[in-house]
This record gives C-alpha cells, structure tokens and sequence, in this order.
C-alpha cells in the first residue's frame, strides 16, 4: 500500500495517493467510492452489470443507487473486474455478503500480490456462519493482516451528500489499519482505528438484526419506549455473542457498535429498518423482497447470527425471533408478545 508522506493529516488533493478499486456499485460502494476519491485516491469503481458502469462514465451519476448526485472526476467505472483489479494495491469490496464467496472466486486470480482488501459489508454468511474476513481469507489466501474492514454509523446516502461522520477501520495490523485510515480520511468522513475485526464485523452484522426488530415495533405502531428497549438489549445481545468470540467490549460500546445501532435502527433511511417495518405493518418476506433490489442484510444475518449463538452456547433471543418472523413462521406481533413473556432475569445476564 502506498505510504503516507510524513506530516499530511488530512490528505484531499486529487490524485495523492495510488489506485483502489472498488467492487460493488451499489450504494454504499459508489458513496465510499466519493469518501475514497475526496481523500485523494483514482478510484476505479467495478459494476456487475454493464449499463451501471456505462452510465456513471456518460453522465458521472450512478442513476440507479445514487441518482442526482455527480460523482467526482476521480472516480472511473468499469465492468471488467480485471481492468478494475490491475495496479490497485487497495481493493474494496462492497457486495451482498452472501455473494461475496462467489464473487471471490472469480476476482481472486486478478489482484495484485501485496494488495490490502478492505470489506464494507455487514453480513454473516449462511451455512459457514463466516464473517465476511474470515470468507476473504478464506477464499483468496490474503493473509488476515491484510484483510480490513471499515464500519461505523454510515448511512450511504448521508455519506455521499458529505454530511460528516466518522467511522472505525479494523485490521490486526495496527500498521496496516492506520495506513488504510490515511487512505480514507476525507473532510467530511473521520476514521479512527482499531485491531478488533471481530467486534466490528459482529457490530455491524448485528446491528442489523436489531434494526429489523425495531422496525417491526413501528410499523406495529409502537413509539420511543419500545424500541429505545429493543436498542439497548440487542446491544446487550451483540456484546454478549462478540465477547463470547473475543470482541473487545468497547468496541461494541464505540463507532461500529453502539454508533451504528443508533444510527440505523433510527434512520428512515435504513433498509434494514424499513423491511423490518414493512413485517410489522404486515407484508410478507416475499412481497418485501420483490419491492426492492436493495439488500437488507439483517434478513439472512438474523439466521446466521441465530446459530452463531447457538453454536457458542449464546443466548440470542432478538436474532431467534426476527429470524422467526422472516421466516414468516411467527408474526411480528407474536415477536412482541413472546419477547415481553419470557422469563424473567438480571439486566446483566
Ligand atoms: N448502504 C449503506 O448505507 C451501507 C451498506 N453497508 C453494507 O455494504 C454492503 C453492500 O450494500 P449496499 O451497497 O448498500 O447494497 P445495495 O443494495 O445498494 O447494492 C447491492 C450491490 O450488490 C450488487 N450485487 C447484487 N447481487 C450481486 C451478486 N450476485 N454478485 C455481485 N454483486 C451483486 C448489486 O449489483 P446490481 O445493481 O447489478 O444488482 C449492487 O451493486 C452490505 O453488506 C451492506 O450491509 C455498510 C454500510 C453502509
Ligand atoms: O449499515 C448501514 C449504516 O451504517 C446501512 O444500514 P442499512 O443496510 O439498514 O440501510
């Protein structure tokens, strides 16, 4: 990776720093795609499908996920991920995290040998019960010290508009991370470092899962009581499993923990929330997913965060009931009801 010049902060002029590719123009791949670019990396931006790399190169706007907003000059797109690949020695990928393995397999061969790879996804995979660095590894052989990722309250399209926020970029190499924070500090977005991967990926896997819930509470009806409730024991939960598997607690008190769960499970914007709500006002996981092509992670996370728990022995009672109402086998109403009847414990346990 590139290294940074001594004594430059805040890096923002054009072009300063060297190529990173960016797998996944969806929306939060194209809206990091402008945090990267305003910190002074050529970003080369690689679409699945060919009319949304032809457009943003025609008319600078990625009109499918992000419309109205011109992206920097910085930014090239393609959908030849060979092309995308060659010469960056910092891949970012930004696909659903139950394409990733797959995805994997076909650009593996394609990146250069010492090139960092950074991932922006917030899921667990199905089956494997992976987080998404773990599938990285896995599948490319990139050693895990330089396998990152970045995760915080980060909301695309609040990014892309260059609201500020701030966010955690976790490798086990501290050297690597802060090298990586160099590479994504923007005017507008602030990246603070960490070595605790498994927190940040379990914080945000996790987050999701509870912005369904709280979803489901307001599209029942339900106001700030409830899903001030659900926030905070579904806090208690993702501690409870990420400790379990080595998570420092503070990280899950921090930026891509407590800081993404407020974010997402308040925000209009969240898709997680929203499908959650479109339960709870009583639509089906099918009628939802025929609605939207966007992903809602937490919809296939809640399942496998589910048996993550499980197998660790982890009480997971927020994941077992959203993974029960998704599956339409409990209705969100019945989630509330059977939640509040439960027995009854000590906060801390
Ligand atoms: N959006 C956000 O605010 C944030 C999202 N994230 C995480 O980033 C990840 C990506 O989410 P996001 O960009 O928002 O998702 P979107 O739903 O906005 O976009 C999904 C992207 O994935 C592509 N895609 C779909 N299926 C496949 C496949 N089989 N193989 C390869 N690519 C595929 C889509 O391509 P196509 O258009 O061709 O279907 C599209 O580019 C998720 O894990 C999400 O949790 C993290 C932080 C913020
Ligand atoms: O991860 C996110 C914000 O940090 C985006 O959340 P949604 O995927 O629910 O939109």
């Amino acid at each position: 990776m590139t290294e940074q010049p001594a004594g430059t902060a805040r890096p923002t002029e054009p072009g300063r720093f060297g190529k990173v590719a960016v797998l996944g123009a969806g929306s939060w791949g194209t809206a990091f795609s402008i945090v990267l670019a305003d910190a002074g990396n050529d970003v080369t931006l690689w679409a699945r499908r060919e009319e949304v790399a032809a457009a943003i190169t025609e008319k600078r706007e990625n009109t499918d996920y992000l419309p109205g907003l011109t992206l920097p000059d910085a930014i090239s797109a393609t959908h030849d991920v060979q092309a995308a690949l060659a010469g960056a020695d910092v891949v970012v990928l930004a696909t659903p995290s139950q394409t990733l393995r797959e995805n994997l397999v076909g650009w593996a061969p394609h990146l250069e040998p010492d090139a960092v790879l950074v991932s922006l996804m917030k899921g667990v995979e199905l089956g494997t019960l992976r987080r998404m660095s773990e599938v990285i590894h896995e599948v490319t052989g990139v050693p895990s010290e330089r396998v990152a990722v970045i995760s915080g309250p980060n909301l695309s399209g609040e990014i892309a508009r260059r609201e500020p926020a701030a966010s955690v970029v976790a490798c086990t190499d501290e050297d690597v991370a802060k090298r990586l924070q160099l590479r994504v500090h923007s005017p507008a977005f602030r990246p603070y470092t960490s070595t605790d991967v498994v927190g940040c990926e379990l914080g945000g896997a996790y987050k999701n899962v509870v912005a369904l819930a709280v979803g489901m509470a307001v599209g029942l009806g339900f106001g700030d009581n409830t899903t001030a409730s659900i926030i905070t024991r579904g806090l208690a939960e993702t501690a409870r499993l990420a400790t379990r598997l080595g998570a420092d607690p503070l990280t899950l008190m921090g930026l891509a923990g407590l800081g993404d769960l407020v974010a997402t499970c308040s925000s209009p914007l969240s898709r997680n929330r929203t499908f959650g709500e479109k339960l709870g006002r009583g639509m089906t996981t099918e009628e939802i997913y025929a609605s939207t092509r966007q992903v809602a992670e937490g919809a296939k996370s809640c399942s496998s965060l589910r048996a993550l728990a499980a197998q660790h022995g982890v009480d997971a009672p927020l994941a077992t009931i959203v993974d029960e109402v998704v599956s339409g086998r409990m209705t969100a109403k019945a989630m509330v009801d059977i939640t509040l009847a439960r027995d009854t414990k000590a906060e801390k346990d």
